[in-house]
């Protein structure tokens, strides 16, 4: 049954089965608090078969993920902002149960690219009328990215936020370290191989591997990016000094065409990188590890074509798909 509950075109509201986990950590959950008890009603009042989990810790949104995908669940509700939604796609990828999304976070990067509400009321009427769709995934050492990994300077500053106070301070912690580390971050020398085949060998000062557009909630580093498409885009911005980075920044911030002449923009399935010394990773936002030193294997990132089912807006952005919905 509950295949066709999820086939969305129509205007007959979805029923599904849900587990919704909350993050009570994260950006705003404690202004959408009321909302979010409410969000579990209305669902119920809708025929859903949902259930409210909030996590304790980190890791434990990914443990409930696996619970439902093993429960064969039709949805998980992902109450957070990315770092929550990361943690439970590890478990989704590859799996019937779908992703959707009610925001609470910080930032709210996956929101804002695909058009859901940040308003809790109008979120929730996704979940209902929101049309399902199957997205790639983007892959990098076991983990899977929903939005895109960088090495390099963003790496640097999330490894740096999360050691520091910084945390605390949210966006403003991000901004302070990232004004600090673009001051004194010197790039890398970094050799690259795009399907087994293209090389290029270049001193970066940032690369984004990405499989959507957004970077950050403003800035568009890979702007030509379908996360439909079996493509990772990958954008290199090479390193030109502290000046250059900053009109780098400016450009990609203010969508201007000339942020090409800064830039190298490429299309791949696989992207290998290698690079002297080990180079910070991050992944949808969050610290994850550093690339492989000279001499050891290169880091290798993936695309995972169609590994992953979401709800979203009927009426959202398109450019960021490829594709039409599922039937
Ligand atoms: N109960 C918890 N206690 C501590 N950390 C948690 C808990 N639940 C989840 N986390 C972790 O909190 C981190 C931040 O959460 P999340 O990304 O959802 O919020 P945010 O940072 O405010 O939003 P955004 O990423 O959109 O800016 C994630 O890495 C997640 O794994």
């Amino acid at each position: 049954m509950q295949r066709e509950l999820l086939a969305s075109h129509t205007q007959t509201p979805r029923q599904a089965s849900a587990i919704l986990i909350a993050n009570p950590t994260s950006g705003s959950y404690i202004n959408n608090r009321q909302q979010i008890e409410t969000t579990v009603r209305f669902l119920q009042e809708h025929g859903w078969k949902a259930r409210l989990e909030l996590t304790q810790q980190q890791g434990d949104a990914r443990r409930i993920a696996r619970e439902a995908v093993e429960q064969k669940q039709d949805v998980v509700v992902a109450i957070g902002g990315d770092g929550t939604i990361n943690e439970v796609i590890q478990e989704l990828a590859n799996s019937e149960t779908a992703l959707a999304t009610v925001p609470s976070g910080t930032v709210n990067v996956w929101a804002r690219e695909v058009g859901i509400p940040l308003d809790n009321t109008k979120a929730r009427d996704v979940l209902l009328h929101g049309v399902t769709r199957r997205i790639d995934l983007g892959q990098v050492n076991d983990n899977y990215f929903l939005l895109m990994a960088g090495v390099g300077l963003d790496g640097e500053v999330t490894h740096a936020v999360e050691k520091k106070s910084a945390k605390r301070l949210g966006i403003l912690g991000y901004l302070l370290v990232g004004l600090w580390k673009t001051l004194t971050y010197k790039g890398f020398r970094v050799h690259l191989i795009l399907d087994g085949e293209q090389e290029i060998k270049t001193h970066a000062m940032q690369i984004v591997v990405g499989n959507t557009q957004l970077y950050g909630g403003a800035v568009k580093y890979t702007w030509k990016a379908k996360c439909d498409d079996g493509l990772l885009d990958v954008c290199i911005v090479r390193s030109q000094g502290f000046l250059s980075t900053v009109l780098v920044t400016l450009d990609l911030l203010l969508h201007r065409h000339r942020r090409r002449q800064w830039v190298r923009y490429e299309k791949c399935r696989e992207l290998q990188v290698q690079t002297r010394h080990a180079i910070a990773i991050q992944i949808d936002g969050d610290p994850l590890s550093f690339t492989k030193k000279h001499g050891e294997n290169a880091t290798v990132f993936k695309i995972i074509p169609q590994a992953l089912k979401v709800i979203v807006p009927k009426q959202g952005p398109i450019d960021i798909f490829a594709h039409d919905p599922m039937e």
